[in-house]
């Protein structure tokens, strides 16, 4: 079902139990959204962004400009106080930061989680979590506690958990800020390799501009604080992506266009 999460009911012939029928055919669209959190501080100001169906993007901003905020606004996590929000909410995915996973639950029962609070038959739980945890390459580790595993590995387990209910929409709040070069690249490529092969709709912050051009189809800079869009930056490469890719001239000058635009967006 489409949500507005001012819980205001959708206008007639846009409610949508499926992305296709959100407006303009989008995944997610934010009409005039802003919020303002009860005691008083601003953390969005009339925002609007439309993401198509099988897009990916990355959205960078100054520290404490709203992002978060975005994302939460659209899980419904926070409820916006203007404007409108349109997402299927049945069909969402979230990795936060921390990988979130319960500690006294091995990793196939931690991927099984969202299935079971969605009463999914065990059986089916089962067999999709065997499939999910083959896809981010941690098959064998089915019997382990989260405490044994390293930082990407516990990540991994955090992406096949939302995986596991297929979302059309895959949320991304900061996964791999925590993680060290080398495992960040990695998974960098592992989530362009599950967006080509899963077909979802991806949207990924991130405060590393390299980061947000590798991943993504548009990056999207924010105004500092109440957030706004300031510019949205096409990214030309094809998928699937080369890690050499971050070594091309092209490359580095979109960096260097999209670095310009968030120090405006810093200095105001
Ligand atoms: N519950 C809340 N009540 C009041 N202010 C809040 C609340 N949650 C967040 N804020 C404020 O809203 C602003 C936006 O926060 P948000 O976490 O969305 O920023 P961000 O861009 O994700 O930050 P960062 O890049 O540092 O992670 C910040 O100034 C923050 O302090």
């Amino acid at each position: 079902m489409s949500a507005d999460s001012t819980s205001t009911t959708a206008p007639e012939g846009q409610a949508a139990a499926d992305g296709a029928s959100l407006p303009g055919g989008n995944a997610i669209v934010f009409d005039h959204v802003s919020m303002t959190f009860p005691d008083g501080t601003e953390g969005l100001s009339d925002v609007n962004l439309a993401i198509a169906p099988g897009e990916f993007v990355s959205i960078v901003g100054p520290s404490g400009c709203g992002k978060s905020t975005l994302l939460k606004v659209a899980s419904g996590l926070v409820t916006h106080t203007g404007g409108k929000v349109w997402v299927d909410r049945d069909q969402l995915g979230y990795t936060f930061q921390d990988a979130t996973l319960l500690p006294w639950r091995k990793v196939q029962d931690n991927v099984e989680l969202l299935m079971e609070l969605r009463d999914f038959p065990a059986e089916e739980r089962r067999r999709i979590a065997a499939e999910k945890i083959e896809l981010v390459g941690l098959t064998g580790f089915e019997n382990h506690y989260p405490q044994r595993l390293s930082g990407g590995m516990k990540m991994r387990v955090s992406l096949a958990r939302s995986l596991a209910l297929n979302p059309a929409v895959f949320m991304f709040d900061e996964p791999f800020g925590a993680l060290d070069e080398i495992t960040r690249e990695r998974l960098n490529d592992e989530v362009i390799d599950l967006f080509v092969r899963e077909g979802f709709t991806g949207i990924f912050v991130t405060h590393s501009i390299p980061e947000a051009v590798y991943m993504s189809s548009k990056v999207v800079v924010m105004s500092r604080r109440p957030g706004r869009i300031q510019d949205i930056f096409e990214v030309p490469f094809a998928y699937p992506r080369a890690p050499e890719m971050r070594y091309q001239a092209d490359f580095s000058e979109l960096c260097g266009e999209i670095s310009l635009s968030l120090r405006k967006a810093i200095e105001g």
